[in-house]
């Protein structure tokens, strides 16, 4: 049996990309397959070549993440993208962000565009706030689109890997998913430009570039409330620098316990103010 993966996905459609033979066969999931699961893009596939351009699914490998949003199975990397302006950076929707994706067991890389726009001065603020997503322990990658610059640095750290989008409308996914890619969307083709026009478009497509690397042509949430998934008490779970304390209680929500080593840490400026204090707007604790 061969091994593919399921790159697109739009109806009855499935689209498998083989690794052995670098080639996109039509995909047809065997009966027994049918009743035991759904396909996603993303899936990993075993099966066998019917012809030269069907290939019969056989099974469809246990995934590691199933993202709701886009529909894709088995993400690495979830590139979340901001801008320091045009639009304004807003850290409150990149906290709640880091803090889903967390969740929902894809790695994210945050990707700030369109520092081809940038003084000097906002350079030094981009800066600051590179040093604050790095201190808490997230890759952090300045880019262009439009320059180029930044993009290659952006590559390597996707590589091998099955990447989505996601981030507010606007800042430049899209143009980075060209720049990436080589591949010229037209705007039509992005589901979530298209919902607007037309019916539910729930198909989404996995690019290849750079050998064995895949990204998402359907970006996830553009803005979203950590809360919708988690309760309040999880949600200091996924602020990742606050798991390097350990408070005198070891169920400690950071707020007003006595010996809280997050609230001290703060005060020291070990732990960003921005982040803690998106943390407390995210839990709804207004200190
Ligand atoms: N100056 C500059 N403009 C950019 C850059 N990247 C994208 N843009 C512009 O920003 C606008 C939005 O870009 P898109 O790629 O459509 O953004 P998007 O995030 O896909 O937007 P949605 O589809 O609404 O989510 C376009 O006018 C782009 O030309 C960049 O690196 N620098
Ligand atoms: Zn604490």
């Amino acid at each position: 049996m061969k091994k593919g993966l399921v790159i697109d996905r739009e109806a009855q459609m499935i689209g498998v990309y083989l690794f052995e033979d670098k080639k996109v066969y039509r995909g047809i999931p065997r009966k027994k397959i049918i009743k035991k699961t759904k396909i996603y893009a993303g899936d990993y596939v075993l099966g066998n070549v019917i012809d030269s351009e069907t290939f019969a699914i056989e099974s469809v490998e246990e995934r590691k993440n199933f993202l709701v949003r886009p529909p894709v199975a088995n993400v690495d990397k979830v590139i979340i993208v901001f801008t320091l302006k045009k639009p304004d950076f807003d850290s409150f929707l990149l906290d709640n962000l880091l803090v889903v994706y967390e969740y929902l067991g894809a790695e994210p890389v945050i990707v700030f565009n369109k520092i081809d726009l940038l003084n000097d001065d906002e350079r030094k603020e981009l800066k600051r706030w590179k040093d604050i997503y790095i201190n808490a322990g997230y890759d952090f990658i300045p880019v262009s689109a439009i320059t180029g610059e930044g993009i290659d640095t952006l590559k390597e750290h996707i590589k091998g890997n099955i990447s989505v989008f996601a981030g507010p409308s606007g800042v430049g996914k899209s143009s980075i998913l060209s720049a990436l890619t080589g591949i010229e969307l037209k705007v039509s083709q992005i589901s979530e430009k298209t919902e607007r026009g037309r019916h539910t478009t729930t198909g989404v497509r996995l690019y290849r570039f750079n050998e064995n690397s895949f990204i998402g042509d359907t970006p996830g949430f553009s803005s979203v409330d950590a809360l919708y998934f988690m309760e309040k008490r999880e949600v200091k779970n996924y602020f990742r620098e606050f798991l390097r304390y350990r408070c005198r209680f070891s169920n400690c929500t950071h707020t007003d316990e006595p010996g809280c080593l997050v609230k001290e840490a703060v005060k020291k400026g070990e732990i960003s103010k921005e982040r803690y204090e998106n943390y407390l707007k995210i839990i709804g604790s207004s200190k």
